[in-house]
């Protein structure tokens, strides 16, 4: 369930004619996704992703945003591009909400990614980071790990424990991967959410990396980190496929060698990734209801994740 708003057909024709993409056929709510409302839109001229954006992003974001994505799909990059109005606009508003029409990319997400699809992510994320560094604009990670850590205090203790007895002690491994944080590693625009559903593929090719809408200014490491932390892992955290590990790794540095100070940061980097996604899946489960009809994801997936990547330190990427 990814549709929250109502779009008329005649208030959907009147908003495609305001673009140079044809007559519009037909469209169809997507269920995936819980953010935005989105589209699949076609015309006479092809298909489209039209993009409502409904909660969490502002508005001030998406110059970054949509201009991101115009700028690295210039550069070849596998990322879909934004189509502007006849205006020059990258997104209109329809009543209060803005909206974004988006090139449709084929392609499905991997449930059971293979290596040589961890490999084609590595490879691809680190396209984007080298596409990425003449950008000229800037955002800064909202959600960096003593944000994250302030969520999870936020939410208190109490709270924590009642989704899970050993989420609170979560609050003094914060405190320690805050204390411990590398602030000098290279820096570039990140994705900073690249998990499988973020792509999509054909066979063992990326044809689209998709929902920009965390990335940032931020150390490029990290990102790779966030996603062996997505990609490498049973869905609870249980287990750590290592071949899956070694694949991404190996592509990501067949384009962009890693420094020694970033291989050497790796494991604290993905504890930080785990501790954000805890936090954020802490907050929305609590914020939740139980009865909600989105499917509340389970932070101790990611806390499992992080006591992996604390109890191997450089093993984990081994
Ligand atoms: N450019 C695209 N080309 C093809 N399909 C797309 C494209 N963008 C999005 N989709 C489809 O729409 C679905 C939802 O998109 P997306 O994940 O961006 O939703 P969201 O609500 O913004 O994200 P989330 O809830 O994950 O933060 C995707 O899973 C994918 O199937
Ligand atoms: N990809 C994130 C949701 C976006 O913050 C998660 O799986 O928790």
């Amino acid at each position: 369930m990814a549709v929250y708003t109502h779009l008329g057909a005649e208030e959907l024709a009147r908003l495609i004619a305001h673009y140079d993409v044809g007559e519009l056929v037909s469209s169809k709510g997507i269920a995936e996704g819980v953010s935005n409302s989105n589209w699949l839109v076609e015309t006479t001229r092809g298909r489209f992703i039209l993009t409502m954006y409904e909660r969490r992003i502002e508005t001030a974001d998406l110059p970054f945003f949509l201009g991101l994505l115009d700028h690295l799909s210039a550069a070849r990059c596998a990322v879909p591009r934004t189509i502007h109005d006849r205006d020059g606009a990258a997104w209109r508003m329809v009543g209060d909400k803005a909206v974004a029409l988006i090139e449709f990319l084929p392609g499905v997400s991997p449930s059971n990614p293979t290596p040589a699809q961890a490999r084609a992510v590595g490879v691809a994320l680190a396209q984007a980071h080298l596409a990425a560094h003449d950008f000229p604009m800037a955002r800064e990670n909202t959600l960096a790990p003593r944000d994250t850590l302030a969520i999870l205090t936020q939410c208190g203790a109490a709270a924590l424990a009642t989704i899970d007895p050993h989420l609170p002690a979560m609050l003094d491994t914060g405190e320690a991967i805050v204390r411990d944080w590398p602030e000098d590693l290279p820096q570039s625009i990140i994705h900073s959410d690249l998990f499988p559903d973020n792509v999509l593929m054909l066979d063992d090719r990326v044809t689209g990396m998709i929902d920009f809408y965390f990335a940032c200014t931020g150390a490029m490491a990290y990102d790779l980190a966030v996603t062996h932390a997505a990609w490498c892992f049973d869905d609870a955290g249980e287990t750590c496929d290592h071949a899956l590990g070694r694949a991404l790794i190996e592509g990501y540095e067949s384009v962009r060698a890693l420094s020694e100070p970033e291989r050497a940061a790796l494991p604290l980097l993905a504890e930080g990734a785990c501790l954000r996604f805890i936090a954020s899946r802490a907050q929305d489960w609590l914020d939740t209801p139980e009865d909600a009809l989105v499917r509340r994801k389970d932070p101790m997936d990611f806390t499992r994740r992080l006591e992996f990547y604390r109890a191997n330190g450089q093993r984990a990427f081994a």
